[in-house]
């Protein structure tokens, strides 16, 4: 599809790793999705600045139509843009090693995104996300904005919460992942050509129907054979550059599916079925961010460095885009387009999950277009699957209100309430440290 219109989008949080793969994908999406301006934004100018010397290089030399720059002044970042693609760290790697070291320290799992890390993390991207959305609302009142910046269950509660009327999507691409992969192992191409009923929260869902889109097949079957066995791990040349780590990861699945055998879980339910397996198998001195300080980053900011030092990408051989910038570069141009794509959100349920109360916010298939989103129905959850749901949405909205009441008990009751975590003394051990990290971004929690 062609338009005259050229769009003009900015990634927020310009130095992540995700950021050049956002660029190439933006690049080879120029048919489809026309832009005229490209801008980073982060707040960490010399991080920023490694990656943007780079992209100055690879725009010039393949998309010179496009005027780019990047900043750390917000005005001059949120003025004329049509999009904004949310990719920040609050705290970077450094703080993300302290969400998965310090609660490993107590006996519970640590993790980016699940557990006290999870939470601890949330805590921390919700004032600047909600910053961002102000920002963009002030200098360009029609933009929106699809953000991947985590913790995503909490900070799709604030914004629902805080920022009721905003043009924020709040995505995530794992189960994105998950579907290309079945796509694999079923011999489809990819996850475009599944049709499927899907429904949780973010990091914690199921399916309940996977389907051959043009055929109408009910792939279920199939891929419930495989999955007992080998989960959601593919191998071959479909995972030639995955990580042991993922590896470990994908094959859980085939446990998670076991406990629950008539949905398929999303793979992060690792952590919630089998936190004690996870704390067992970590290493508290060697956790999943010092594996990304070894690899994706090194990767990334070392191509970065060997491009501006050539003057040139003509020999780039590196290539991070991927599922996950196809995805939000996809969603901006359904929107744009008004495709009425079928994508997932995590938004207020208003009845997605029939017995689920209408303010939880879920992660449900929906249409994207010019207006949004357009949430689907995926009927009710079941027995087991509504439980856990309850409790964690509880964690998940505890966080919010101990952010918007200043409240360290509400941080002490979603802890304690997380189903990693074995008692409000255990509980307790984790935030008293965590405090003491996060004060630079923690509102005071008293
Ligand atoms: N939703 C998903 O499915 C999904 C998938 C992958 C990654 N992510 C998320 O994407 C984000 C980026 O991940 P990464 O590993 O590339 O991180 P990264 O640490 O490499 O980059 C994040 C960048 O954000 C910047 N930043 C931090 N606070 C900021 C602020 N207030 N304003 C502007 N910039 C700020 C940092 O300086 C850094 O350059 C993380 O939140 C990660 O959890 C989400
Ligand atoms: O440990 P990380 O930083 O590698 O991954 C944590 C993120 O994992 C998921 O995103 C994956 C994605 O599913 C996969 O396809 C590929 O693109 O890598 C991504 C990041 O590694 C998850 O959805 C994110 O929310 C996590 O931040
Ligand atoms: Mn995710």
């Amino acid at each position: 599809m062609t338009s005259e219109k050229k769009y003009s989008v900015v990634i927020a949080g310009g130095g992540s790793t995700f950021t050049p793969g956002f660029v190439l994908d933006l690049i080879k999406s120029q048919d489809k999705f026309p832009l005229r301006q490209l801008k980073f934004y982060d707040n960490d100018a010399e991080r920023q600045e490694k990656i943007a010397k780079a992209v100055e290089i690879i725009m010039k030399e393949r998309a010179p139509q496009i005027k780019f720059s990047y900043t750390t002044d917000p005005k001059e970042a949120f003025t004329d843009v049509d999009f904004v693609m949310g990719s920040i760290r609050v705290g970077k790697y450094e703080m993300r090693s302290y969400d998965e070291k310090i609660p490993l320290k107590y006996g519970v799992m640590g993790q980016e995104t699940t557990g006290p890390g999870g939470m601890a993390y949330g805590l921390r991207s919700i004032p600047a996300i909600l910053q961002i959305i102000d920002w963009m609302e002030e200098y360009s009142p029609n933009a929106w904005m699809i953000n991947y910046s985590n913790t995503i269950a909490i900070v799709a509660e604030a914004c629902r919460r805080l920022r009721p009327n905003a043009k924020v999507i709040n995505i995530c691409d794992m189960p994105i992942d998950d579907m290309d992969r079945m796509a694999a192992i079923c011999g489809l191409d990819s996850w475009h050509d599944i049709d499927f009923n899907y429904y949780g929260l973010n990091h914690f869902g199921w399916w309940k129907e996977v389907r051959n889109k043009k055929t109408g097949e009910d792939l279920m079957p199939k891929l419930k054979e495989y999955v007992k066995e080998h989960g959601y791990w593919v191998g071959g040349d479909y995972d030639k550059s995955t990580e042991a780590s993922w590896e470990a990861t994908f094959r859980k699945v085939a446990d998670e599916y076991a406990l629950e055998p008539e949905t398929l879980p999303n793979n992060y339910m690792q952590y919630y079925y089998f936190p004690q397996w996870e704390v067992a198998n970590a290493d508290p001195k060697h956790t999943r961010t010092d594996e990304i300080l070894e690899y994706r980053q090194k990767i990334v900011f070392g191509e970065c460095e060997r491009i501006v030092k050539a003057g040139t990408a003509a020999d780039n051989i590196w290539d991070i885009s991927g599922l996950h910038s196809e995805y939000i570069v996809d969603i901006c141009h359904a929107i744009a387009f008004n495709t009425h794509e079928k994508f997932l959100a995590n938004c207020a349920n208003n009845g997605a999950i029939s017995n689920m109360d209408p303010d939880s916010v879920v992660e449900v298939p929906a249409l994207f277009g010019a207006d949004g989103i357009q949430p689907m129905a995926t009927g009710e959850a079941g027995r087991f699957q509504r439980g856990l749901m309850m409790e964690q949405q509880t964690c998940e909205k505890l966080v919010v209100d101990a952010y918007v009441e200043h409240s360290y008990n509400k941080m002490l009751q979603a802890f304690t309430l997380n189903k990693t975590v074995p008692d409000a003394s255990v509980a307790k051990k984790i935030l008293d440290d965590m405090m003491v990290v996060n004060k630079p971004y923690w509102p005071e929690l008293k």
